[in-house]
């Protein structure tokens, strides 16, 4: 039997942080984790992290061979993780008080876990408080051949595939669709989305969503909405596509499908009935400080079933520290404004309202709007793609929501979050001294240019 204070299931974004500032407080920690590929979790080595390296390979592509710079661009994508995977590790397992067991845990009761390693053998882990952290995994659709096919991948196995595919078909129109999608294009597939829904991006303006829409098509990206999915049938070098769209009967061939059509909590096998934890069809079900409803134990990231980013597993964390070691007043109200970024090769990144939302939900707002081509920085970088657009109160004048696409808008967004969180007027952006040259000093001329 080992024994600590704090266990830590899964080697997820909010554990390994919370595990680590316990550590600091002098607690004694174990750090479960099945996978000893998956030190750091699921960002550093499966999903932001290499997707963002090999958008940038991607991006830095060579003319010549494709086939060669997609394969140096996974071997250097395995090194990124690799190395960041290892610092991580040390990060934690260097501490004293920590101790990290490579096995996969599930629950015997509340307070007992057993830990089954790869050569079979167990141990039984007792602790005080209990944090399941096990993030989610894709959602594979009940389509017909979809298992059994040899050229069907997820967003973890193709960016392990060593060959680059002639064209891609993509099931799901999300984030990880459209990453990929832009990614793989560069690299030079041809690349065809496959939605189901009848709509490109339907949670943003209408706007914004023709004129990337516009942009992929440039790339040779195809759409294809109202789809469904009848089967899959492996043939020699690829798999055919059988699909119903509008009432007709379609198919389509190619030698690679990637699924990207969600992701589901990681719940299985966990064994949360022997320990009584509530669960629904979105996961653990968790309070808003993410205590479930047995009082020693906390889930946070994916696995509670909100929203699925990395900076959500990491604000998770705080709730949780607060709780512990803090006043315990930190909840999940402060996750209710975030921003939400699409790494396109133009980056789009939007937080709280945009200007359809506004109309439809009868909110007063001025709007300002720029062209990303009357940013100087914009040409200085080669890419004067898209629009930078904010909605401002005229009552508060505080900063209703904003919609920004263009190069670095994933760092310009979080400038706009922080001056809402703050309910800093809109005026003191638009007067601020900005170094030059560089994007942030177009917040001078959108907030002048709001009407
Ligand atoms: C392709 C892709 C790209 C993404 N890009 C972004 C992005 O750019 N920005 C962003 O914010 N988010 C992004 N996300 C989402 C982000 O990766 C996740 O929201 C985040 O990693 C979830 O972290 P977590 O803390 O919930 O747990 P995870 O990091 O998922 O960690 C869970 C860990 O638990 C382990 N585990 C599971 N079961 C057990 C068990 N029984 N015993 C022991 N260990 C177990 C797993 O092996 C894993 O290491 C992306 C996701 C994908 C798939
Ligand atoms: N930049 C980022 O922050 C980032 C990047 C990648 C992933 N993520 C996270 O990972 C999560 C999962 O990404 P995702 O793209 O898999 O999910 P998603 O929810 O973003 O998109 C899923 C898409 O699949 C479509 N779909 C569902 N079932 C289908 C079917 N049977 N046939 C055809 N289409 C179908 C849906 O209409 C939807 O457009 C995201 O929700 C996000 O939280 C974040």
């Amino acid at each position: 039997m080992i024994t600590a204070k704090n266990v830590f299931i899964g080697f997820g974004k909010a554990a390994k942080t919370l595990a680590g500032a316990l550590a600091a407080h002098g607690e004694s920690v174990i750090m479960i984790e099945v996978s000893d590929k998956m030190y750091g979790g699921t960002c550093i080595n499966v999903a932001c992290i290499p997707t963002k390296t090999l958008l940038t390979s991607s991006q830095n592509n060579q003319l010549g061979n494709a086939q060669k710079n997609y394969l140096n661009a996974i071997v250097n994508k395995n090194d990124v993780t690799g190395t960041l995977r290892e610092s991580n590790l040390h990060k934690i397992s260097d501490k004293s008080t920590v101790t990290v067991l490579n096995g996969r845990a599930e629950f015997e009761s509340a307070t007992q876990l057993k830990v089954t390693y790869k050569n079979g053998k167990t141990d039984e882990i007792t602790g005080e408080r209990i944090f399941i952290n096990t993030g989610s995994t894709p959602i594979l659709p009940n389509i017909p051949g979809l298992q059994e096919s040899k050229f069907v991948k997820t967003s973890e196995s193709l960016m392990d595939q060593r060959r680059l595919p002639t064209h891609l078909a993509i099931i799901g129109g999300g984030y990880i669709g459209l990453e990929f999608a832009s990614i793989y294009a560069n690299f030079g597939s041809k690349v065809t989305i496959l939605d189901a829904g009848d709509k490109f991006m339907p949670r943003d303006e209408r706007e914004l969503a023709t004129e990337v829409k516009q942009n992929l098509a440039k790339k040779d990206v195809q759409f294809e909405f109202n789809t469904q999915i009848d089967q899959i049938e492996d043939h020699a070098g690829g798999a055919r596509i059988s699909f119903t769209q509008n009432g007709q009967a379609r198919q389509l061939s190619v030698d690679t499908i990637l699924v990207a059509t969600g992701r589901r909590a990681n719940i299985d096998h966990l064994g949360l009935d022997r320990a009584g934890v509530e669960t629904n069809h979105r996961g653990v079900v968790v309070n808003e400080h993410l205590q479930t409803n047995i009082k020693n134990i906390w889930a946070m990231g994916d696995v509670r079933g909100g929203a699925q980013f990395t900076y959500i597993s990491l604000d998770d964390y705080r709730i949780v520290l607060d709780q512990l070691v803090g006043e315990g007043k930190r909840t999940l109200a402060e996750q209710e404004l975030v921003p939400h970024v699409v790494f396109l090769d133009t980056p789009v990144a939007t937080i709280g309202l945009n200007e359809e939302q506004a109309k439809a939900q009868n909110v007063s707002y001025k709007v300002g709007k720029i062209a990303a081509a009357s940013v100087p920085k914009t040409h200085v970088l080669g890419n004067t793609t898209g629009y930078l657009k904010v909605l401002v109160s005229p009552d508060s004048h505080e900063i209703l929501g904003a919609t920004l696409y263009c190069e670095d808008s994933q760092e310009l967004i979080n400038t706009i979050s922080l001056a809402m969180h703050q309910h800093i007027h809109y005026e003191v952006l638009r007067d601020q001294i900005y170094s030059h040259l560089t994007m942030t000093e177009a917040f001078n001329d959108l907030f002048s240019a709001i009407k």
